[in-house]
Parts: C-alpha cells; sequence; structure tokens
C-alpha cells in the first residue's frame, strides 16, 4: 500500500468550469460556467491532485466545436498530490496531466489526450519554478524546440522568423534559435510594447509591429537577401507576407494557425 494522507471521511468538492454555449468568435465571459463537483473517496491505484496552474490554450478555442455543451473545459494542469493510494504519484509531488479547468482531480497516472508524469527533479533549483512545468519544460517549449531542432534545423547566421514571438511558443522559438542556434531572428507581433520586451529580455534581433507596420516593407529591410526559415504559429496575412519574402528551398515549420480559431467558417483555420 502507498503512503497516503486519504481521509474517507472529509467531503471535498471540486469547482468546474464548462462551456455553457458554443463559442462565437472571441468567447465571452457568459460562455462559461462554474459547477461543483463532488470528489469521491478514492480507489486503489488513484490519486487526487489539487490545481495549482492551468494552461488555458489557443489550440482549446480552435478544437472547441468538437466539445458537448456543458463539458468541462480541457486543458493542462501542474496539479499537486494531496491524497495518494498510488506509489508512482506521492503526496507532495507535482503532476503535469490534461486535468481540465478544475480544482481537484481524481486520477489514476493514465494517459489522457497528453501523458500524465510527475514533474522531474529540476524543482531542487531554486532558480526554477513549478510553472516552468507547463512552459519552458512543457509542451510549449517542446513544440518550439523540436519546431526548430527536428524540423527547420536552422544553421548559425541564418535568417529566420517568428511569428506571435511574444507568446509562449513564439517567445521560446525565437530565444532558442537566436541564444542557442545563433541564428538571425526576425520576430512579429502586434504592439510596439511587446516588441521591446521581446529584443529587451529575449535578445531577438530585429522586431516588427503588424498593428502599426507594413509586414513586408519591414522584412525587405531587415532581411534584404531573403527569410530562410519560418516559424508559424498564427497563418492568414501575416504567413502571406513573410512566405511573400522567403528564399527558394526555404522552411516553414507549421505548428499553429491563431489567426483563424475565432473564425466560425467552414475551414476556418488558413494556414
Ligand atoms: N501552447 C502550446 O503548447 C502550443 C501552441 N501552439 C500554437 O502556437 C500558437 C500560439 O500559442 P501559444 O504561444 O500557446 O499562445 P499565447 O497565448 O502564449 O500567445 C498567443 C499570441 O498569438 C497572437 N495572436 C492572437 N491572435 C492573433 C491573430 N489574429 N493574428 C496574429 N497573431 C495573433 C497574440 O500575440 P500578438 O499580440 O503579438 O498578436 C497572442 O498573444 C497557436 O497557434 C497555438 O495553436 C502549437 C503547439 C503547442
Ligand atoms: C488545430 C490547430 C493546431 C494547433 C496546435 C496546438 O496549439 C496544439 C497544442 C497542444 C496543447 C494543447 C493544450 C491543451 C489542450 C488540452 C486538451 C485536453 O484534453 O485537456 C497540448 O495539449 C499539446 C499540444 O499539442
Amino acid at each position: 500500500m502507498a503512503s497516503s494522507s486519504h481521509c474517507p471521511t472529509k467531503v471535498l468538492k471540486a469547482r468546474v468550469w464548462t462551456m455553457s454555449s458554443r463559442f462565437i468568435g472571441v468567447p465571452k465571459k457568459t460562455d462559461f460556467k462554474l459547477t461543483v463537483e463532488r470528489i469521491p473517496d478514492l480507489d486503489t491505484g488513484e490519486y487526487l491532485a489539487e490545481a495549482v496552474y492551468i494552461s488555458v490554450d489557443p489550440h482549446i478555442r480552435a478544437i472547441s466545436d468538437e466539445l458537448q455543451v456543458g463539458s468541462a473545459m480541457p486543458g493542462l494542469q501542474i496539479a499537486r498530490v494531496i491524497q495518494s493510494l498510488n506509489r508512482k504519484f506521492p503526496v507532495g509531488s507535482y503532476v503535469h496531466g490534461a486535468f481540465g479547468w478544475r480544482t481537484l482531480t481524481v486520477d489514476k497516472g493514465q494517459t489522457r489526450s497528453v501523458p500524465t508524469y510527475v514533474l522531474p527533479d529540476y524543482l531542487n533549483d531554486k532558480s526554477m519554478e513549478v510553472s516552468y512545468g507547463l512552459s519552458l519544460l512543457g509542451v510549449p517549449g517542446l513544440a518550439a524546440y523540436f519546431g526548430l531542432t527536428e524540423v527547420l534545423k536552422p544553421r548559425r547566421g541564418e535568417t529566420l522568423v517568428v511569428s506571435s514571438v511574444a507568446g509562449g511558443v513564439g517567445n521560446f522559438a525565437a530565444q532558442i534559435a537566436k541564444k542557442i542556434l545563433g541564428c538571425n531572428v526576425i520576430g512579429i507581433t502586434s504592439r510596439d510594447n511587446k516588441a521591446k520586451w521581446c529584443k529587451d529580455r529575449g535578445g531577438i534581433d530585429q522586431t516588427i509591429s503588424y498593428m502599426d507596420q507594413d509586414v513586408v516593407e519591414q522584412l525587405n529591410k531587415f532581411a534584404p537577401e531573403g527569410v530562410d526559415y519560418y516559424f508559424d504559429t498564427v497563418g492568414g496575412d501575416i504567413a502571406n507576407s513573410v512566405l511573400s519574402c522567403m528564399n527558394d528551398n526555404g522552411k516553414i515549420a507549421q505548428c499553429g494557425a491563431i489567426s483563424g480559431y475565432c473564425n466560425d467558417v467552414p475551414g476556418k483555420i488558413q494556414c
């Protein structure tokens, strides 16, 4: 029997956010409903985890047509184990799991839409934070790292453009490309304040604010010899602009297409 602080008599309740109506365009507060769910006593092999961080991802809007109205919102979490009848998930450990938008989850450690796992012992390093398990050391960091090193494989000094460069995935992709791979990195974001943050904090070479500047004009200025690689997460008009500046045999990693996620038309995601 695994060690446990399991208390069968105390009634625990989870708060669970559900989709109360189908999204039209950008989701509104009234499209969500907060419900309460009783947590049953644990069975052998189960553990109870309390949410510490919940990741609210653009991807959820993209797949929302597949959700049933009234169902719990899906999403990744870092949760802390507070009761356990499973040796692999001891009390006090932090778990990465696709538990959705809920405060308490009973789980068995099974793979859901992504594997469920206890965060490795990087937490012993005081410079590391639990939240990194959902960011740099989670899916956004992996998407950025493998999109660059397995798909694009840019070489030092080559020119790479990254869209949504102030977002989770884009910001990691741009920093890995600059600081580890030594590329000339041009990032695209909406506004100047975000662009400034990417340059000052992220060390990105050049930025383009697509709300205020002409993307093609700026690309021609920053990459007069053309763009070699494009790490794209937005699709649509921005992607078309970058495509028009690509060199022959340039490479594109299509990692998302956020510009289309809130369009309620058939074939809404335009890459
Ligand atoms: N989170 C994940 O694990 C993964 C995410 N992705 C994809 O990466 C993309 C970004 O996700 P993520 O980094 O998590 O999200 P974030 O929420 O961190 O960043 C999203 C950013 O996208 C930009 N954006 C929003 N709407 C538009 C639009 N209409 N046109 C252009 N840019 C827009 C905004 O930045 P700005 O103000 O600069 O426009 C916004 O801040 C999505 O396409 C997603 O599907 C792919 C793999 C994994
Ligand atoms: C449809 C466009 C594809 C965009 C790719 C993308 O953004 C993928 C992201 C996921 C990310 C999603 C995060 C939360 C969903 C959790 C679903 C659940 O069952 O709870 C992560 O799941 C892995 C990436 O592939």
